[in-house]
């Protein structure tokens, strides 16, 4: 017989345990039944507040438990259980150290709704877009359409929890939403890998290659981890190459541009580059204000705009953890019923402020840059014009708008007062001379020097250790 520690279900279980770590998994997890259907896993909730918790906060990570159990890609479908009448004003949901567990009735379940295999429920509405992510998510929005060469492949590459894997199962969604009858595959590379090495095990490369060469769009995550791995790569090269021949797209995600990954081969890179790559940035400040509030409205936070703020200044690393923030304070809300102060969201959200990256200093991208240029900063920050003092102005202005928060009129009080819109004339001013790859000059201990600006920046940037 087998025994109930063996079941697949409760290997769903303690993946589920492992992933997310024993506070979470005892809050949502611990009481909730599992089981395998066919290709579902299937969930029992107590109440829909329940099933909507975890379709918008856990369903990837059940769809990925349910796949590392069953071998194969799975769906999830959530069950409604009939709440008990007798629940009355009772806390719905308990505690996982409370004394009694609570017991969902299984009579009569209530099949709500499906997802598809491996891509939730993510789509481009729900992406905030602001500076630093628009292009990603034109270049997205474009790929689900009817799409232009321009995009295929697409390459998104980053950090980690900018949003990559957010954007390829939304391009699969969008792409089947808006035309049912592709054939749409969204697979992380380790599952690619998995998959290949099974079939080579069972000498069943047929079916392996009929289920990746037949598809319409394949968006293949996390591409760096075929890094190391020749054979998959090979395998990998010869199904991109069939998807492209036919015309079909493929859109890739991984946390570095594909030039960098050493151990890709040439031809791989060669393919990866050859249509568009898009570098994913962690949001800027406006954006993460919308990032929090919009999440904490769909969690039914209701949170003040000082809190708002303090964590969209504060969680700077990366939207997984501003989302990770808002539902810390969302499960105490919940638990606590009591009204999330500023004073409980910094307690809260302690740990996470403290490993934000520090940004840059104004003063010492205004310093830096004018030492590179032999001028001084208060130079930068007077009215003079000369071309020298000019050019650097602009340069510390163009880097400040990159590298921090600061809005334009901050900006401008830094050099002195300057107007918003001498700010935004420097900042477009370089944006231009870097499209066109200009070479710029400049007067040095009374000789002329000329540089690309891509090498100025770079320089200035280096010496600040600036990401470029
Ligand atoms: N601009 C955004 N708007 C709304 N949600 C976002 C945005 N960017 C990221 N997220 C959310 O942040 C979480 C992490 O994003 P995602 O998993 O896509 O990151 P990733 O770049 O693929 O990370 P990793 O490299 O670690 O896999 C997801 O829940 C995603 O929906």
């Amino acid at each position: 017989m087998t025994k109930l520690k063996d079941s697949p279900e409760s290997k769903a279980k303690e993946y589920l345990l492992e992933k997310i770590g024993r506070e979470k998994y005892e809050m949502w997890f611990s009481q909730l039944d599992l089981s395998f259907k066919k290709d579902k896993l299937q969930v029992l909730v107590p109440n829909s507040f329940m099933e909507g918790m975890l379709r918008r906060n856990y369903l990837a990570i059940l769809e990925e438990a349910g796949s590392s159990v069953s071998g194969s890609e799975v769906g999830i479908s959530f069950v409604v259980s009939r709440e008990p009448s007798q629940q009355g004003s009772e806390r719905r949901l308990k505690p996982a150290n409370a004394k009694k567990p609570l017991k969902y009735p299984k009579a009569r379940p209530v099949v709500v709704e499906d997802s598809p295999a491996g891509t939730g429920r993510y789509n481009l509405d729900d992406f905030i877009v602001g500076r630093k992510n628009k292009i990603a998510h034109r270049a997205a929005r474009a790929c689900a359409g009817s799409g232009s060469d321009l995009y295929n492949p697409l390459f998104f590459f980053g950090s980690y929890g900018l949003g990559k894997t957010h954007l390829l199962k939304a391009i699969v969604n969008e792409t089947t939403r808006n035309n049912p009858s592709l054939k749409c595959k969204y697979i992380s590379a380790e599952d690619f890998t998995n998959q290949f090495v099974n079939s080579t095990l069972r000498k069943d490369m047929n079916s392996f290659r009929k289920r990746f060469r037949g598809v319409d769009v394949l968006a293949i995550d996390d591409v760096h981890f075929l890094a190391s791995k020749k054979g998959t790569q090979e395998e990998f090269l010869n199904t991109f190459n069939s998807i492209d021949h036919a015309d079909k797209k493929i859109i890739l995600a991984s946390d570095s541009h594909p030039t960098m990954i050493e151990q890709f081969t040439e031809s791989l890179v060669s393919r990866f580059v050859s249509g568009m790559v898009v570098k994913m940035e962690m949001p800027e400040f406006e954006t993460r204000k919308k990032i929090v509030e919009t999440k904490a409205a769909k969690m039914g936070l209701k949170i003040s705009q000082e809190v708002i703020e303090y964590v969209a200044h504060n969680v700077t690393v990366s939207v997984r953890e501003l989302e990770g923030a808002v539902k810390k304070l969302s499960a105490q809300q919940l638990l606590l019923e009591k009204k999330i102060t500023l004073g409980s969201a910094q307690y809260l959200i302690s740990d996470m402020v403290s490993r934000a990256r520090s940004g840059p200093d104004a003063e010492g991208i205004i310093e830096t840059t004018a030492s590179f240029f032999n001028v001084s900063s208060s130079q930068l920050r007077s009215k003079a014009k000369a071309k020298t003092v000019s050019l650097a102005r602009s340069v510390a202005m163009y880097l400040l708008r990159e590298h921090s928060d600061m809005s334009y009129p901050e900006i401008g009080g830094c050099f002195g007062g300057k107007n918003h819109s001498t700010v935004i004339q420097a900042c477009r001013k370089v944006q231009s001379l870097i499209e066109s790859n200009a070479t710029v000059d400049w007067k040095h201990r009374g000789l002329k020097r000329s540089e690309k600006i891509g090498s100025v920046l770079k320089q200035v940037s280096d010496s600040l250790n600036l990401q470029s």
